[in-house]
Parts: structure tokens; sequence; C-alpha cells
């Protein structure tokens, strides 16, 4: 492993350890995106997965967020596309629109057409670059979508108010379904094992549509892919190696297993309440969320409220502060800002 720059704030990786800490710590999902100004004149020149896949690019957008605000981690930027893409299937960013995958998986029998060679390399290019530019600022989260969430795009051929393609197969191809799944995670475990070999520091999973599941199809189709890959990557890497969080966005549902899964943190939804969810996941795993994103609109003065007040609910320790799913666009930079004083200075 490459050796980098020693790291001068290590509290968000020993609070997601369980560790004490002197304060909560806080980043933001999405940080690195179009409510910065800096982030949108770079975007205006270039193409989205264009600058995912320019070392150079992707680390200064990396940097952004950190160079502006006083943030205890930094997460690398990329997408959760990048796997199906590296499986074969064409994706683009619309502006306006998001991802578009233009010929999705229609049938079971379109499986035949993915590939799992694809290089990602480009990823861990970034990552490595990002050590070096970081300087030790902060530690450097790598990260992957779910199976199931990835499927659900690679089915859904983009954005959906009902994801009703994807959910489709889990009703009328199941078998197909857990093939289809399987073959990404096999890739994902790769996928977050060389982000680590390449300097990423902790690892988070995002399974933003747990929302369209509910308990049974969560606990078939997303929890038994989840452990897997927490338990694979623990197994290749050591157990200690790095933190992993997951973001199930929605599994309300299934908060006593996701507190019986092996990962170190659980990432919290803006809809679940703070207590409940230290109640049903336990003491023993690190929670991270979950401010409603829109709570940035509100005034500073009850923004910090609104931030103290998740604070207080979800104690100092075993937690790290952050959204409840990914920054809007149209956030003001500057309550971002009062966001993070007001955690840190809870
Ligand atoms: C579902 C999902 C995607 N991507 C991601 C998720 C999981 C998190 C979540 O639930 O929000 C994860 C993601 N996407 C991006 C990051 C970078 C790191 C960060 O700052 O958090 C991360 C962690 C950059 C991005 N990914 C995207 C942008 C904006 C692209 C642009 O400039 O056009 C950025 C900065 C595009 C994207 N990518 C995706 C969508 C639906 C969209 C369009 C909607 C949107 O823009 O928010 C897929």
């Amino acid at each position: 492993m490459a050796t980098f720059p020693p790291l001068k704030n290590d509290l968000f990786l020993r609070v997601a350890r369980g560790q004490p800490a002197e304060r909560v710590p806080v980043w933001i999902m999405r940080q690195a995106g179009r409510y910065l100004s800096e982030f949108r004149a770079l975007r205006e020149k270039h193409n989205f997965f264009e600058m995912c896949q320019t070392p150079a690019l992707a680390a200064e957008v990396t940097l952004q967020p950190i160079m502006k605000f006083p943030l205890d981690a930094a997460i690398i930027f990329s997408d959760i596309l990048v796997i199906p893409q590296a499986m074969g299937l064409e994706v683009t960013m619309e502006p306006g629109v998001g991802p578009v995958l233009p010929h999705p998986l229609k049938t079971p029998e379109d499986m035949s057409r993915l590939t799992y060679d694809g290089s990602l390399e480009y990823v861990y290019d970034a990552i490595k670059l990002t050590r070096e530019k970081l300087e030790g600022r902060v530690p450097l989260i790598g990260f992957a979508g779910a199976p199931w969430t990835l499927m659900s795009y690679m089915i859904e051929g983009g954005g959906s108010k009902t994801w009703s393609k994807p959910k489709r197969w889990l009703y009328a191809h199941p078998e197909e379904s857990k093939l289809l799944l399987d073959k990404i995670t096999e890739l994902t475990i790769q996928y977050l094992v060389n982000q680590v070999r390449a300097g990423a520091q902790a690892l988070q999973v995002f399974e933003s549509h747990a929302d369209f599941l509910n308990r049974d199809l969560f606990l078939k189709y997303s929890l038994p892919y989840l452990a897997r890959i927490s338990h694979e990557v623990k197994k290749q890497l050591g157990d200690d190696a790095v933190p992993m969080i997951v973001f199930p966005k929605g599994a309300h549902y299934a908060l006593k297993e996701l507190g019986k899964l092996n990962y170190d943190v659980v990432g919290i939804d803006w809809t679940v309440d703070p207590a409940v969810a230290r109640e049903q996941i336990g003491p023993n795993v690190t929670l991270q969320g979950n401010l409603d994103p829109c709570a940035l609109y509100a005034p500073q003065d009850k923004l910090r409220d609104l931030a103290q007040g998740m604070v207080a609910k979800f104690g100092k320790q075993r937690y790290i502060a952050n959204l409840g799913h990914g920054i809007y666009p149209d956030t003001n930079p500057e309550n971002v800002r009062a966001f993070i004083q007001a955690v840190q200075s809870a």
C-alpha cells in the first residue's frame, strides 16, 4: 500500500470505530457538487463522467468543500453508476434529467450483454491523487452503490417515481434477480477492496432505493447482499482495516436487522427519529445522519436549533452528524457552514 501524508484529523475514523469523541464529527452526503459555484464552473467545461474519469478533476472537486468548510471527512468524487458502466452498460448524465442508461436490461436474457472486465483504474488513481492533495487534513471515504440500487438503475434505465421495472423482476423473475444481484455484489466487493488498497480510509455503501422495498423484499433482495459485501471486504482486508458505513435510505422497517449487520456505522435517513434509530439498532453501532436536507433552507438561527436538537437526540458519542440524504443543488453554501458550526459547537 502507498504511503500518504499523516492524518491530522482522525476524529471521524475514531468515532466510526466506536471510540470516544471530544466533539461530534460531521460531513455531508454529496458535499462535492452543484450547490458549490466552484463545482458548477468546472462542470460547465466538462461532462460529468469525464470529470469522474480524470483524476486531477476528481481530486480537485473532492477537495472543494474541504478547502471551504471545516468538514471532518472527504468523499471521493465519483458516482455509483460507474459499476454499471464497468459492466458494459452505457450511462450518460443529462443536465436537468439525471442519469440515463439508453440500453437498460429489459428481460433476464439481456444479462448476457453484461461484461465484467471494465476497468475502474481511474477511480483508484483519483483516490491516490486525492490522498496526496488532502495532505492529511481529513480522512478520505470511498463508496459504492448497493446491489439493489444499482440493479434498479440497470433495469429502469434512469430515474423513476415507482421503479416498477426492476420491481417487476423481483416478483416475476426472482431467480434471475438474485443472479444479477450476485454479479453486482462480486464486482462491488472487488471495487471496494481496491479503493482501500488505493488509499480510501473508510467505505460507504449507498442503498438509496431501500425506499421502494418493503421489509420482505429488503430481507430477500438487499440485506443478504449488504451482509456479503461487508463480510467479504473485511475478510480480504482484515476486520479492522477500514470502518464501513451502510446507508439504506428508507429502510425504517429493518432497523433491528441493520444493527446486526457487520457494518461499523449505519446511516439514518431523515424520516427516522434518532431515538427510535438508537433504540432499535442498539448501542454497539455508530449512527450517522440525519437532518432533512431541506432544513438547510431555514434561517440560520432556526437551522442551528435544528442541528443542535438533532445532536442532542443522537447523543455525542458513537454519532457522526450528516444530512439524512444528499444535499440539494439549491442550498446556500453559507447555510452549510452554519450547519457544520452548529454541530461542532453543540
Ligand atoms: C443514487 C445515487 C447516484 N449517485 C450517488 C447516489 C447515492 C446517493 C444518493 O442517494 O443520493 C452517489 C454520489 N454521486 C456523487 C457522489 C460524489 C461524492 C459526494 O460529494 O458525495 C456520490 C457519493 C456525485 C454526483 N452525482 C451526480 C451529480 C450531479 C451531476 C451533474 O453535475 O449533472 C454529482 C455531483 C449525478 C447523479 N448521480 C445519481 C443521480 C440520481 C444523479 C442525478 C441527480 C443529482 O444530480 O443529484 C446516482
